[in-house]
């Protein structure tokens, strides 16, 4: 496959229309929805014999890991596939000579029954020895899955982690501890396979040399597999990319999306329902001569009917053959001979049309499994200094002090063209209670990141107590750092847990955790959960019915309702937990910046004031940043009050200064002050 110039779709006017847009080493053509992009010149054989040389590291490293998970598992499994790929040949081998002895006897009317019986007992306890090693097998392959799903999981989420923030290409791209599984499996697949047909060929050539007719029956099963493989549509072994350019089929996906839980509540209180279904029919109706298939199937099926007839007639070529044979030269092949030719041929073709197939998918499951070894060298998105933290100096000051210093930063892999924040400097002197307020988009959270290194700053310098942030050890800067945003989630975890992991130490402290939940207004949220502390919010919970609907009123139907339902509370009380959680982080008495970014739109009036005040209460020996749009109540209590606007500091200084300025945040706070100052009946 792969000729874009033959398929019907393609018309040379488009085709010159788009080739630019591709590097010059790459064609491409539409099949169905599809577009299939793939380069001009394909590797050659010797290339992927290359690729299998440069993959032998990987291999070797991912039979080592399985060996590792458990010696004894893995060797069994290694037994037992070296066994099922030659079972078949011996126990052809067994029934050609069982058949054999009882063929003679029926000629010469003489029966060995002694050789009979022992030709049937050895296939007998060939056919018991294997029934029991394949359960063996079986049993010790689930159990060495399930390591390898413990194992590889943490170890990709330990180097995930280790990355930070930024979610690397492997991670969009998903990669999971199945592809080591899957790669073994097709490993083990593919080297079965290889040792199925090489066994194969050696018994169809030792049966050559006993009997004249076998290299021809040889060559004849060997025209089938050949024939496939100089027919097969080859995109299944074409390294291509392929993306839906059809842009009715593209609707299609993103209308059906609509029904999706996150968009149903808009779409049924909208009244979209109607438009919805109407626009898909539409869509329908516009695609109903369209195939949809996978592109290789859609190729299959347009492929001339010919090809068919002559791979379908190929593989009954071997039995033309000794059908003739024996009507024309009778004696010259036996029953059995002709049985056990028949078997094996049979047993090698489907070999040879399956291992192209196999191969391919381990091809595709290496790849995959590269990716997976590769997230070793992932470094991470903040460089690790080499500094403690807090120095003997640091440890009597009171707070972190900050300088920035003509500082700009662009988000990595943004399509904004705009920096998101463009050459800021200021001072932030340890212990200060700051306020940064500014319109939305003004780079007010993205300052919290840089001094959180959650990201490394583009260009200019951070200085934390005289020293560039960068040369803090990263896990020392974190202990002394508490956040707070709107970003922060509720973990699929107890509320205890939830809380307690503030300062892990003391994870299991119900009365600090109590205390913590109290201070953020969480504990009156708390008392109401039927578990107390101890109930789960959307925690990991998979129960699933076989023939079983939650509409039904049966009792199995009721448990399985009970088993799916979870507790919900509402934005501000989601809030109010996640705020307990930094207040339990107070507790480890080593904190000296905290920041909180606008962790409370969610919450009433009240509960917003309670919890600023609360933390300011907290703030002694801490440099406190706060990031808030509603300030009116924090400001006044300022000691510097930062003012962005467009990536930039546009004004700072203490709430009266800015004031008397009357510049950009006396015209926010006035804004917000009027609304609460209008006469009853105005607008
Ligand atoms: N993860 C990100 N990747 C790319 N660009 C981002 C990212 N986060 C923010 N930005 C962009 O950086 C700029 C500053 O965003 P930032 O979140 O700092 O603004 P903000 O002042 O906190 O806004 P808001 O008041 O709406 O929370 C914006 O233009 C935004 O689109």
């Amino acid at each position: 496959m792969g000729h874009p110039s033959s398929d019907p779709q393609v018309t040379s006017e488009a085709k010159t229309a788009d080739e630019s847009e591709y590097d010059p080493s790459l064609r491409f053509f539409d099949i169905g929805v599809w577009r299939i992009i793939l380069e001009k010149t394909p590797g050659s054989s010797i290339q992927t014999m290359r690729g299998i040389f440069r993959d032998a590291p990987t291999i070797f490293r991912l039979l080592k890991d399985f060996y590792h998970l458990g010696p004894g598992l893995f060797m069994l499994m290694v037994f037992s596939k070296v066994w099922q790929s030659l079972e078949a040949l011996i126990l052809l081998e067994l029934s050609s000579r069982l058949l054999g002895t009882i063929e003679h006897g029926i000629r010469t009317g003489h029966p060995d029954v002694n050789g009979i019986f022992r030709a049937l007992a050895v296939r007998l306890f060939c056919v018991v020895l294997a029934a029991i090693l394949k359960k063996l097998s079986e049993r010790g392959e689930m159990v060495l899955e399930g390591r390898s799903e413990l194992y590889f999981e943490n170890w990709i989420l330990q180097h995930k982690l280790r990355q930070g923030v930024t979610p690397g290409q492997e991670e969009r791209s998903g990669v999971t501890a199945k592809v080591a599984w899957d790669t073994l499996k097709n490993l083990f697949s593919v080297g079965g396979h290889v040792l199925e047909i090489a066994g194969g060929l050696s018994f169809l050539f030792r049966l050559s040399t006993s009997n004249s007719e076998g290299p021809i029956f040889a060559a004849l099963c060997l025209t089938k597999p050949i024939l496939t493989i100089l027919f097969t549509p080859g995109l299944w072994d074409t390294p291509h990319v392929m993306t839906h350019i059809n842009e009715d089929w593209k609707r299609v996906k993103n209308l059906r999306s609509l029904g999706t839980k996150s968009y149903r509540e808009e779409v049924i209180s909208g009244d979209l329902v109607g438009y919805l279904l109407t626009e898909l029919r539409g869509l329908m109706d516009k695609l109903k001569h369209t195939a949809l298939d996978y592109p290789a199937q859609i190729w299959e099926a347009e492929q001339s009917v010919i090809i068919s007839i002559i791979k379908s007639f190929a593989e009954d070529l071997p039995m033309v053959y000794y059908a003739t044979n024996a009507a024309f030269y009778p004696g010259r092949l036996s029953v059995t001979s002709i049985a056990t030719l028949q078997q094996a041929s049979a047993g090698l073709r489907s070999s040879f049309g399956y291992i192209r197939y196999l191969a391919e998918r381990f091809k595709s499951s290496i790849s995959n499994t590269k990716r997976l070894y590769a997230l070793e060298a992932l470094k991470p998105n903040v460089k690790d200094g080499e500094l403690a933290y807090p120095l003997p100096e640091q440890e009597k000051q009171k707070g972190m002090s900050f300088e920035l210093k003509d500082v700009s930063f662009t988000y990595p892999a943004t399509q904004t063209k705009e920096p998101a924040l463009k050459n800021i400097s200021c001072t932030i002197k340890a212990g200060q209670l700051v306020v940064i307020v500014g319109a939305n988009g003004s780079g007010k959270s993205t300052i919290i990141k840089l001094l959180n290194r959650l990201f490394d700053v583009t260009s200019g310098s951070i200085l934390v107590d005289g020293h560039d942030i960068s040369s803090y050890r990263l896990s020392d800067f974190r202990r002394a750092a508490a956040t707070l945003t709107q970003e922060h989630h509720i973990f699929p975890i107890s509320v205890k847990e939830n809380i307690g992991m503030g300062y892990p130490k003391e994870v299991g402290n119900e009365s600090l955790i109590e205390t913590a939940a109290k201070e953020s207004g969480a504990w009156e949220v708390i008392e109401k959960f039927k578990n107390g502390l101890k109930t789960e919010l959307r925690p990991y919970n998979w129960a699933f019915g076989a023939h079983v609907s939650e509409a039904d009123e049966t009792p199995l139907a009721k448990e399985l309702k009970k088993l799916t339902k979870t507790t919900e509370v509402s934005g501000g009380e989601k809030q109010r937990l996640i705020a307990a959680r930094t207040f339990m982080r107070f507790e480890s008495r080593k904190i000296s910046f905290v920041t909180v970014d606008e962790p409370s739109s969610a919450m009433d009036p009240e509960a917003e004031y309670a919890l600023f005040s609360n933390l300011r209460k907290r703030r002694e020996g801490k440099t406190m940043i706060f990031v808030t749009h509603r300030f009116g109540h924090l400001t006044q209590h300022a000691d510097l009050i930062l003012c962005m606007k467009d990536g930039a500091i546009v004004e700072s200084g203490t709430h009266e200064d800015l004031m008397t300025n009357e510049g950009e945040y006396s015209k926010l706070y006035n804004i917000q002050a009027r609304a609460f100052q209008m006469p009853t009946g105005s607008s």
